[in-house]
């Protein structure tokens, strides 16, 4: 009895009211997830192929996504029948609808027209009948939706009618007489459509009766006592944190959860940026009462990637020597715990968040691999501690909020992110300690300019790397023969696809100037005016 209490204590959709989302692989799945959670309300994705029995939660509601299949194809996917008898209202939008309609004996067709991109609903009400007007409450008559499909429903299921037309489908949005299910063809998660969010804050919380109460303020509390059940009395915490927004705001929860049984380590890898160690142990250490220490491995890093030019044996090289300092750092604290009597290290925090979750269940399958990426976080998952992961559930613009709610500071918050290999991976070719001193001042003098111009907070990642060819000049009448500068800024939401920034003329004027008066070594700046894809945001 106990042993389950504290495993229910340890599950976010045990705290909170939850909507089940299943995903059947449409490109706005998560998307429904954002919408909901802007309602106050949890929910979470996991793939349509989920068997009802084996959820973990029970949900106030179900919503069934979109998806690429036609309902007809030969291995399309089909939801687990028993969703419809859990006894909660259940919501399917575009291939969701056709969903429904499948199993409850409707007929979908190939549809004569496709309709993609606006539409005009034309929303039918039926006085007196309460559960078919509860979608729309609140609703205009005429609202434009955005459609995306190709399939529609020839003809509804038995039992349910028609609240929703469109000129070119009948049957756009259709609810039971009697039980809480209802479709709709069009898609209420893209801003596109006017109403979209009124419609599923009408589902979530007045069909539903799901409570409103997911917000971080209540969340900071429930997840220190998810972490103070799951990590006991006397558990001690290690955790990897690199200054960056999802380690350090994972850091201070924890910091809030166990105190000085939390232990941070900041690995110095000789290509952090200028300044970074001591700004990250001052903030952490000094401001947010974090137990951190810095590892000063750098000379160990760098003679490591002493001749190695290949991005992805950098990569490797830095992975691997980042698990040996840690794994040693994790050895010295645990004899320093003996000391104390305290408990051995059992947990290792990671500062996963949701989006990495979804990709790594998404229906879809994982993604090819252009770069071995969590070669930092990742690897860590070998060693056998039993991991924490506090942001598991949360989106970055929510990890955001936490953060502010914790009092972390805005500059710290709104860091654009930088990689674990750092600095190696910016300087293009060979990676000496010159090298990167070069390339690290190059950037502190881009980065403080565009924090001088009001840029910092419109651009989504910003640096500059070093490139491994040389150009002439001229500079106080002598011929100069030194290296090039490239200038990289994006605009991204995901970090998946990015534009190059357009900065004012004016701007990267100064920018250019200052790196070339100022930095020894560079006689040329160039800015990267190249879109991701087909290029990536790091140039290595
Ligand atoms: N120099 C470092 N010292 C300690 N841990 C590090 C270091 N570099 C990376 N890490 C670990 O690797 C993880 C992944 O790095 P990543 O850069 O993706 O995330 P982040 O640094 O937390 O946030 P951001 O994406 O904003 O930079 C970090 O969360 C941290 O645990
Ligand atoms: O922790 C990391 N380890 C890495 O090896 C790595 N490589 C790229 N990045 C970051 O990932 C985002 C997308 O970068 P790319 O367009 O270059 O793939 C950008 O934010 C990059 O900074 C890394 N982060
Ligand atoms: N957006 C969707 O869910 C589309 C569903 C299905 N592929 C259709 O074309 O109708
Ligand atoms: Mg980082």
């Amino acid at each position: 009895m106990q042993e389950s209490h504290a495993a229910e204590a340890t599950q976010v959709s045990h705290l909170y009211d939850t909507i089940l989302i299943l995903d059947f692989g449409s490109q706005y799945s998560h998307l429904i997830t954002r919408r909901v959670r802007e309602c106050g309300v949890y929910c979470e994705l996991l793939p349509c192929t989920q068997k009802i029995a084996e959820l973990n939660f029970k949900p106030k509601g179900v919503i069934l996504s979109g998806s690429p299949f036609s309902i007809t194809d030969e291995g399309a996917p089909h939801v687990d029948p028993a969703v419809f008898d859990l006894g909660v209202p259940v919501l399917g939008i575009c291939y969701g609808l056709q969903q429904i309609a499948m199993n409850r004996g409707g007929q979908t067709g190939l549809a004569t027209k496709r309709e993609y991109g606006y539409a005009e609903l034309n929303v039918v009400r039926h006085p007196g009948h309460i559960i078919a007007d509860k979608l729309f409450e609140g609703v205009a008559d005429k609202t434009t939706v955005w459609m995306s499909h190709g399939d529609h429903l020839d003809q509804p299921p038995k039992g349910f009618t028609i609240i929703g037309t469109t000129t070119t489908s009948e049957y756009a949005a259709i609810a039971h007489e009697k039980e809480h299910i209802y479709g709709i063809q069009f898609h209420p998660e893209v801003s596109h459509s006017a109403e979209g969010t009124k419609i599923l804050k009408n589902f979530v919380i007045g069909i539903c009766g799901a409570n409103a109460n997911w917000s971080m303020g209540s969340f900071i509390d429930k997840e220190i006592e998810r972490i103070r059940t799951l990590v006991g009395p006397h558990g001690c915490v290690i955790g990897a944190v690199s200054g960056g927004v999802d380690s350090t705001v994972a850091a201070v929860l924890m910091k809030r959860a166990i105190g000085d049984r939390f232990h941070a380590i900041l690995v110095d890898n000789g290509v952090m940026r200028l300044n970074e160690c001591e700004t990250v142990k001052h903030t952490l250490n000094d401001s947010l009462g974090i137990n951190l220490t810095v590892a000063d491995a750098s000379d160990l890093f760098l003679s490591r990637l002493k001749g190695v030019t290949d991005p992805e044996k950098k990569r490797k090289i830095i992975g691997n020597t980042f698990i040996e300092v840690f794994e040693a750092e994790a050895h010295r604290i645990d004899n320093e715990n003996k000391e104390l009597g305290r408990d051995k290290i059992e947990w290792l925090l990671q500062g996963t968040l949701y989006p990495d979750v979804i990709e790594s269940i998404s229906f879809k399958g994982p993604s090819a691999t252009i770069k071995s990426h969590h070669n930092v976080g990742g690897l860590l998952e070998d060693m056998r501690l039993n991991l924490i992961e506090p942001l598991r559930e949360l989106f970055k613009d929510e990890v955001r909020a936490l953060g502010s709610l914790l009092g972390i500071p805005d500059d710290l918050i709104w860091r654009h992110p930088f990689p674990g290999p750092g600095i190696a991976i910016r300087v293009l070719g060979e990676v000496t300690p010159e090298q990167v001193d070069i390339a690290r001042r190059a950037d502190h003098i881009y980065i403080e300019e565009i924090k001088n111009a009001g840029l910092y907070r419109k651009i989504s990642q910003a640096y500059a790397a070093l490139l491994p060819v040389r150009s002439v000049g001229v500079m106080g009448d002598q011929r100069t023969y030194e290296q090039v500068i490239a200038l990289r800024a994006v605009e991204t939401k995901d970090f998946m696809t990015a534009d190059w920034f357009e900065f004012p003329y004016s701007v990267l004027k100064r920018i250019s100037n200052r790196i070339i008066n100022e930095v020894h070594g560079v006689n040329r700046v160039v800015y990267d005016v190249s879109s991701k894809p087909p290029s990536t945001i790091e140039w290595e």
